[in-house]
């Protein structure tokens, strides 16, 4: 039988994902211990505080603590969900739109973190540059990014309203990029183990419009994330088996794929594409590669700009 909970979990970032993942780790008491790190101690003890009057009001098992990310090293999984203070102004691949700005977040943090052996998820956008940037920097062995497990519960919820069947009937990932360059496996894509046709145009226009209207409607999208991370620390941790679609290291390039997780050890499990499918997620592979090289050639600050 495999545990239901893990000693201790690390958050760093105290804004809108970080304090949605927080309340949701409190509210599932995964966790015995759950470490809050952000950009100012008191920013990390607010919210510290802020979890422990949920953890009373539920009576959870999960006690939080504020500190630093250098206490964060003795916990099994961190949870990277920073962002650096910019403004992005892009109307078209908005995520890249960080790029800049949130590298140095991610480079100082992978030195403070070097040689950390357990999980890290990095939410931080652009997420697949990000994890990458980590992964290389720190020298960390398990890390991976969040955003196409989202893109495939998207997908999938999107799926159902269009042909009117239950999500839970269907079984279909988003891989490649989180962002523009996304991939929808149509072609394996099935309904009750059934293929099916999938109405594209529509299904992608949803997956393009769907985090702005959430964005501009509340501010931020927080709960989505919130639940890609939870399902994506059940597999890395051990808590359950399964599959999640999240960014790693695969053929030279870091983009999501579908890992099948037995007992937290991972197992990529591409599904059979399509010649297009195959062309669209080389074509990902290539921007986030070229992107990555320009992010390296950069020349960037030795001091962090954040407020
Ligand atoms: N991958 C995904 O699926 C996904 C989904 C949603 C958001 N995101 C990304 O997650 C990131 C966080 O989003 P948000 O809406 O919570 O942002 P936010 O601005 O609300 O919060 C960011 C937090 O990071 C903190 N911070 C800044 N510098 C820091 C540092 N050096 N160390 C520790 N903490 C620091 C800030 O003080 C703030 O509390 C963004 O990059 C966003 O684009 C990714």
């Amino acid at each position: 039988m495999t545990p239901r909970q893990t000693e201790s979990i690390g958050v760093i970032g105290a804004g809108a994902v970080g304090q949605t993942v927080t309340a949701t780790l409190v509210a599932t008491g995964i966790t015995r211990r759950l470490l809050v790190a952000s950009r100012t101690r008191d920013q990390a003890a607010a919210l510290a505080a802020d979890l422990a009057d949920m953890r009373q009001a539920t009576s959870s098992p999960t006690r939080p603590e504020s500190c630093d990310v250098a206490g964060m090293t003795g916990c099994q999984a961190l949870v990277i969900a920073a962002r650096a203070a910019f403004t992005n102004a892009r109307c078209a691949d908005i995520r890249m739109g960080g790029a800049t700005a949130n590298a140095p977040l991610i480079r100082d943090l992978a030195h403070q973190l070097r040689g950390y052996p357990g999980t890290v998820l990095v939410v931080t956008n652009p997420v697949d540059l990000m994890t990458r940037l980590f992964a290389e920097t720190s020298g960390c062995e398990r890390v991976f990014g969040i955003g196409s497990n989202l893109d495939s519960a998207r997908y999938r919820l999107a799926v159902a309203r269009l042909l009117h069947v239950p999500a839970t009937a269907i079984q279909g990932h988003v891989i490649g990029e989180h962002g523009d360059h996304a991939v929808v496996c149509a072609s394996s894509t099935t309904v009750n183990g059934q293929p099916v046709t999938i109405p594209l145009t529509r299904v992608r226009q949803e997956l393009r419009t769907r985090p702005g209207r959430i964005s501009s409607g509340v501010g931020r999208t927080r709960a989505g994330p919130a639940g890609a991370v939870l399902s994506a620390l059940h597999k890395a941790l051990g808590l359950a088996d399964g599959t999640e679609e999240l960014t790693t290291h695969q053929h030279s390039a870091w983009l999501g794929i579908p890992l099948r997780f037995t007992g937290g050890q991972p197992l990529p499990c591409l599904p059979r594409l399509t010649l297009e499918e195959t062309r669209q997620l080389a074509a990902a592979a290539t921007k986030l590669r070229t992107a990555y090289q320009t992010l390296q050639t950069t020349p960037h600050p030795n001091r962090l700009e954040t407020s």
